[in-house]
């Protein structure tokens, strides 16, 4: 009998799930780039666990980001999210969906690099804007002019987020598509990584 055939699907998945082996998989970027809702897919496509960091401080601390932030202030909100991170990249493999500060922060910053293989959805502004002016849960938008906020959240973060293993363009396509570019992001840094 002949062998079953893989879809094109079937090996995508396959195959970045081959190139991701026991490493984490850390989305990060901008608020509304989509790395909860892309992250939650590329976790179930490779068949490994999803989480989301800003709902694991939620959990944690038993309040909402926003509840945080107002209680005790970005600092410490910064300090409970490097410890979340540090405990959540201890063991992989995992899909890891950041909230938006969480790799401009230096020590965060330093447990995603060892943690795994980050990749930056980077989005432009009117793609995040549209995304994040529909809910106001968001403290730092929380300002007289929240477009302009954002704009100067990209010029101040982008280059950092660029220090990413990979970047994935975030556009205004479906979610899955989305997704199916982070899994062809994958296993062309690992073709890259074995050619040199
Ligand atoms: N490719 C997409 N097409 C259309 N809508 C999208 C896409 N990706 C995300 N969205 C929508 O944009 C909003 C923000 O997405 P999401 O919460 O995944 O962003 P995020 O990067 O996790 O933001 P945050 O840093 O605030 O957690 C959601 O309402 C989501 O459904
Ligand atoms: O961009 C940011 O600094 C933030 C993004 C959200 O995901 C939350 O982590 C919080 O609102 C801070
Ligand atoms: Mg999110």
């Amino acid at each position: 009998m002949s062998e079953p055939l893989l879809t094109v699907a079937d090996s995508l998945k396959d195959r970045a799930r081959a190139a991701l082996g026991s490493r984490n998989l850390i989305l990060v970027g901008l608020m509304g780039a989509g790395k909860s809702s892309v992250g939650r897919i590329v976790a179930s496509q490779l068949g490994i666990p999803f989480i989301d960091s800003d709902h694991e401080i939620e959990r944690v601390s038993r309040m909402t980001i926003a509840e945080l932030f107002a209680a005790y202030g970005e600092d410490e909100f910064r300090a409970l999210e490097t410890r979340v991170m540090k405990r959540l990249l201890k063991s992989g493999p995992r899909v890891v969906s950041t909230g938006g500060g969480a790799f401009v922060n230096e020590r965060t910053r330093r447990h995603i690099k060892r943690g795994g293989l980050s990749v930056w959805l980077k989005a432009d502004l009117d793609v995040l804007w549209e995304r994040v002016n529909k809910r106001d849960t968001r403290p730092l938008l929380k300002t007289e002019s929240p477009k302009q906020t954002l704009e100067n959240l990209m010029n101040a973060r982008y280059p950092i987020y660029a220090q990413a293993d990979l970047t994935v363009l975030s556009r205004d396509v479906r979610k899955e598509i989305m997704a199916d570019e982070v899994l062809k992001a994958v296993i062309e840094a690992q073709k890259e990584n074995t050619a040199s």
